[in-house]
């Protein structure tokens, strides 16, 4: 059974809005909120209302307000004055005061990926303690099993979670945010599903109906439309910093929805303008790939070509991206060259020469550096060219900048505002820029609408698409099939670390995708 038809039948099972109870009396209910931060209205009177037992989805496009919504109810920001908010019917000030029925795993789910589930619950929770404030280690170990064990999760607690797949490592911060809560009250699940891989993302809503199934209500803050339609029982949109309104899920389409969202028609569906480019000449050419997951994969790609990476955990495809930039680590070997610029064969191991930019899969900690602006971010990579005699000009650093900002419709406070403040979507942008302001032959891109919104990833597919109508060669690994069906000219569908199938993207839907990335036809 293909992950569309698992999707189908759950929601047919439960019938959206079965998970709640409408005339109940909301769990968790927020009244004009607003959040002001220099020279931004973050969130403009949003009044929010989570009902008993319900999934409740925060939508908006990049820089709406979900995350400082979710951030004020977390007390990490104060709210300006006027606001009210009550959890299970006891007044609470928002931005100051977290009531113990509410809880958070935030995208960077807060582990110490070092440390095992054990002691990372441990940390969360506190250790079971004996005389003289020695740890039990047998209670504590029980104690661990007992957490995990409501979620059904096949997890070695005492193997630091470095070794953990993501889904687990998700299971473990829900199960660490829930700890001695028994139901009832609110999780806020602040994009869970960012980079899972489609098997995982099943998983993990396994793990929220289990949440939902204990009385807990969930909040859950995604880009993925699908996972709305097959998960949530409502949904609240926010645009600019204001509440278009809450509906119930089986009222709406994707169309419907992400016009909602956009505040224009939008085109869920959008497939950028790309063709194949049998003519064209061969700029990338990879022999022999090899990794943690690759088993030795070729790979030929043309000037503007845009080929796709598609498979499930462990099959390799996110690993393919970082091995071709030269950085999938000591495991990598393999042949790689760039024909048109030399006949030159580079060990992996050496490909890092070649430059290839890469957008990573995780941004904030392999992209985004914290601490600079969005100019320095921007331009890092392009340093060489923007100096003279070894002197960098303010100039040409503030017209690049400039350039890329507009290209890409960059929201931010300005060039100097730290990185930090952007929204993720357009943190992302700043990344892309940066990859892209070297004017390369290759790019490589994993993840590349990770956290990005419907409106923002169709202006991304149109620019790449650009690109490659330019002669761009692309190579995008991605998750997400929305992102392979809207860009590629051909897919090739990795398992067990080899090319199982390439699949030309035209005529090509994402049901016949998702049995091919799953093997579901053999
Ligand atoms: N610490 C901050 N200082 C200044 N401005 C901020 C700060 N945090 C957020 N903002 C601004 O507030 C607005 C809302 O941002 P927020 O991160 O809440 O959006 P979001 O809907 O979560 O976006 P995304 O989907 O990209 O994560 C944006 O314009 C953002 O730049």
């Amino acid at each position: 059974m293909t992950a569309d038809v698992r999707q189908r039948d759950r929601s047919g099972d439960r019938a959206h809005g079965a998970g709640s109870d409408p005339t109940a009396g909301p769990v968790l209910s927020v009244r004009n909120l607003s959040k002001t931060f220099p020279g931004t209205r973050a969130l403009d009177d949003v009044s929010v209302d989570v009902r008993p037992g319900e999934v409740h989805a925060l939508m908006g496009q990049n820089g709406s307000g979900k995350s400082t919504l979710i951030k004020v109810l977390a007390g990490y920001h104060s709210a300006d004055p006027g606001s009210t908010a009550e959890m299970d019917g006891v007044p609470f000030e928002a931005g100051r005061t977290v009531p113990p029925g509410l809880r958070f795993v935030h995208q960077d789910l807060g582990l110490i990926l070092e440390l095992s589930a054990q002691d990372n619950l441990a940390l969360h929770g506190g250790f079971a303690r004996g005389f003289g404030r020695r740890v039990l280690w047998k209670q504590q170990e029980a104690e661990t099993r007992r957490v995990l064990a409501a979620f059904d999760i096949d997890l070695d607690i005492h193997r630091p979670l470095a070794a953990a797949t993501p889904v687990q490592r998700t299971v473990v911060a829900i199960a660490a945010a829930l700890q001695g809560w028994d139901g009832g009250g609110v999780l806020v699940l602040d994009e869970p599903t960012a980079v899972l891989p489609h098997d995982e993302v099943e998983r993990l809503f396994e793990v929220v109906e289990q949440v939902r199934n204990r009385g807990t209500s969930v909040l859950y803050v995604s880009h993925r439309m699908d996972e709305i339609f097959s998960l949530a029982d409502r949904v609240t949109v926010l645009r600019g910093g204001r509440r278009v309104g809450t509906y119930d899920v089986s009222s709406l389409d994707t169309r419907s929805l992400a016009t909602r969202m956009v505040g224009d028609e939008v085109d869920p569906d959008f497939r950028a303008p790309v063709v194949t480019q049998g003519h064209q000449p061969v700029t990338l050419q990879a022999q022999d790939i090899r990794g943690k997951w690759l088993r030795g994969v070729d790979l030929e790609a043309r000037a503007g070509e845009i080929v796709g990476i598609a498979g499930l955990a462990g099959a390799g495809a996110l690993e393919l991206p970082y091995a071709l930039a030269g950085k999938a680590g000591a495991l990598a070997s393999g042949q790689i060259r760039l024909p048109a610029t030399s006949e030159d064969w580079y060990d992996v191991q050496r490909a890092r020469d070649l430059e290839i930019p890469l957008v990573p899969a995780d941004r904030q900690t392999e992209a985004v550096v914290a601490e600079f602006s969005v100019a320095e971010n921007l331009s890092l990579s392009s340093l060489r060219s923007l100096g003279r005699r070894g002197r960098l000009s303010a100039k040409d650093e503030a017209t690049l900048v400039e350039t890329w900002s507009e290209r890409l419709s960059l929201v931010s406070a300005g060039p100097g505002a730290p990185i930090s403040t952007l929204s993720g979507g357009n943190q992302q942008k700043v990344i892309l820029a940066r990859c892209l302001a070297g004017d390369p032959q290759v790019l490589v891109l994993c993840e590349p609408t990770a956290g990005v919104d419907i409106g923002t990833r169709v202006s991304i597919y149109r620019i790449i698409a650009d690109l490659a109508a330019h002669g761009l060669t692309v190579i995008v690994a991605s998750s997400d099939e929305g992102d392979l069906l809207a860009l590629c000219t051909r897919i090739l569908v990795l398992r067990d670390g080899v090319v199982a199938e390439e699949l030309p993207a035209e005529g090509l839907t994402k049901n016949v995708l998702i049995r091919a990335i799953e093997g579901a036809d053999e």
